[in-house]
């Protein structure tokens, strides 16, 4: 199993960090299959697995359960998982008691945290008490309310300058990775070759440490709009759609089931049913 020094050395070696999201056991499967180095538990699950329209609804046990489940297909590769959204802002007993729910309960090998600000001290706090954490700056859905929209940020220099602080202060404080999300890929360049953390990107460019895209996007599987930065690889939507199409078809007109799809009875126990018929 892969460890927060195995990552600081694969950015030493300059060698890309591969990071996909998977929200069930049987996608962590894959992922763990085509050995990615690390897997996110993201947040998104509202959005791509429970259909809400943003991050906000997600709570602890939602990512708990997703956790577990995740784990149990994938043991043997690094799992991340999200803090949800007003789970560790309030105080710190309540981020402690949540970050320990995912590592403990769910079994999280790290998780991430949205945000810099005073958010930056808890993830001093959590790494001092022995919690692998990963930054996340740039676009943080969980402040979509805040920031009017999902939109690219750090263009102005002024917003370009406060970004690059903040990832300085996120490594400062002993974050082990960085997710950089919609940013210029000049700026997102520059933030890599700044810190000696691994800074994986999402819609930042071809020069950080490593790249991160939500599972559903890249296999082309329910999502109907795929933000700009989104390479899909094939349409799963599709396959699936022809599948249960098929299906209804073949119940419908009969095709479905045949013969070697049923279980059958000894003639004479079925004769003893029809004989005691009245
Ligand atoms: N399916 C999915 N993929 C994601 O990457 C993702 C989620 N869901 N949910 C949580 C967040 C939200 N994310 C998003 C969502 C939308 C855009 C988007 O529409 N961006 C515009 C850019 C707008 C601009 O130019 O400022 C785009 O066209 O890509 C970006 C990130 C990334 N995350
Ligand atoms: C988009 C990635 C970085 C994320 O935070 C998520 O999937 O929740
Ligand atoms: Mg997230």
């Amino acid at each position: 199993m892969k460890t927060t020094a195995t990552f600081k050395e694969m950015k030493r070696e300059k060698e890309k960090i591969t990071m996909m999201t998977a929200y069930d056991a049987p996608s962590a499967k894959h992922l763990e299959q085509a050995e990615v180095d690390m897997i996110l538990v993201g947040d998104s699950l509202g959005m791509v697995v429970l259909g809400y329209d943003s991050t906000i609804p997600v709570t602890v046990d939602d990512m708990v359960l997703h956790t577990k489940a995740v784990k149990r297909g994938a043991r043997n590769t690094f799992v991340v998982t999200d803090l949800p959204y007003l789970s560790y802002h309030a105080d710190l007993t309540e981020t402690f008691v949540n970050a320990k729910r995912l590592m403990q309960e769910a079994g999280a090998n790290a998780i991430k945290l949205e945000g810099a600000g005073e958010v930056i001290e808890t993830i001093s706090k959590l790494t001092t008490a022995g919690v692998p954490v990963v930054g996340h700056l740039g676009l943080t859905p969980q402040s979509v309310a805040v920031m009017g929209g999902y939109k690219v940020q750090g263009k102005e220099l002024e917003d370009a300058r406060a970004l690059r602080e903040d990832a300085h202060a996120l490594e400062a404080a002993g974050a082990f990775a960085l997710v950089l999300e919609c940013v210029p890929d000049s700026l997102a360049a520059l933030i890599s070759e700044e810190l000696s953390i691994p800074v994986i990107g999402i819609g930042a460019g071809a020069d950080t440490d490593g790249q991160v895209l939500v599972y559903h996007d890249v296999i082309g599987y329910g999502s109907a709009h795929v933000p700009k930065f989104v390479k899909t690889y094939a349409n799963v939507s599709d396959v699936i759609q022809e599948a249960v199409d098929q299906y209804v078809h073949d119940v419908k007109s009969r095709q479905f089931p045949e013969d070697k799809h049923r279980f059958t009875m000894n003639e004479e126990v079925l004769a003893g049913l029809y004989g005691g018929r009245e």
